[in-house]
């Protein structure tokens, strides 16, 4: 048999938000079996490859084992790349709306969505990292409210906010889907496989 990335156990995606795993759910199907773990990993501060490898590292710590992680940015081309990886905390204090007021100063509404997997053996071994983008624009709110920053981000080439999208389209363009593709392939090209060890 070929040799190729054998794991000891499945892999465990963690983190704290139920709407990620729902679209990991929804977007890996049956392409990479794991389970989940609910965990707030702390946050390093600074590139969005290093804070997703150095969630990885904690999670294959609190794990023990193989696992995914994934850090999520929205980021406004008119500031640099900001909010960025502070999205959540700007989101929690100032909302749609201010997120929309930190634009006002400029006309370049344009911005991305960029969503970094990343994927540790194990405790010992070095996190390899996969981004995904979408650009789009930052637009007044609409649509459903239950997903982060969904009813501001409208996608280029789309007229629909992602929150005002079915799923099904969310997850064939998204930030998620794209970084999702690139770990699918990795996988692929490993001959990843199970062996579950019962001994
Ligand atoms: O597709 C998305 N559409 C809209 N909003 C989104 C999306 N994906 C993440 N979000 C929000 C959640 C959080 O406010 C921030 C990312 O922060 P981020 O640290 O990656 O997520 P989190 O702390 O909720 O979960 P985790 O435990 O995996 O770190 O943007
Ligand atoms: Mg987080």
């Amino acid at each position: 048999m070929a040799s190729g990335l054998v794991l000891s156990r499945p892999v465990t995606f963690v983190t704290g938000n139920a709407k990620k795993l729902d679209e990991v759910r929804a977007i890996l199907g049956q392409s990479i079996p794991f389970q989940s773990l609910k965990l707030d990993l702390p946050e390093l501060q600074g590139e969005p490859e290093d804070i997703s490898k150095e969630k990885a590292r904690l999670a294959a710590v609190q794990v023990n084992g193989p696992v995914l992680v994934e850090d999520t940015c929205l980021c406004f081309n008119a500031l640099k790349g900001l909010p960025g990886p502070y999205i959540k905390w700007f989101l929690q204090k100032i909302g749609h709306q201010g997120l929309n007021n930190l634009l006002r100063a400029y006309d370049d509404k344009s911005a991305y969505a960029l969503c970094v997997f990343s994927f540790a053996i194990g405790p010992n071994s070095e996190p390899i990292t996969f981004a995904g983008k979408t650009p789009g624009k930052i637009v007044l709110p609409r649509g459903p409210t239950d997903f982060g920053w969904d009813p501001i981000f409208q996608p280029d080439g789309y007229e629909q906010t992602y929150a005002e999208m079915p799923k099904e389209e969310k997850n064939k363009i998204s930030h998620r889907f794209r970084s999702l593709e690139l770990v699918k392939s990795y996988f692929a090209e490993a001959g990843y496989a199970f062996q579950i060890n019962n001994v």
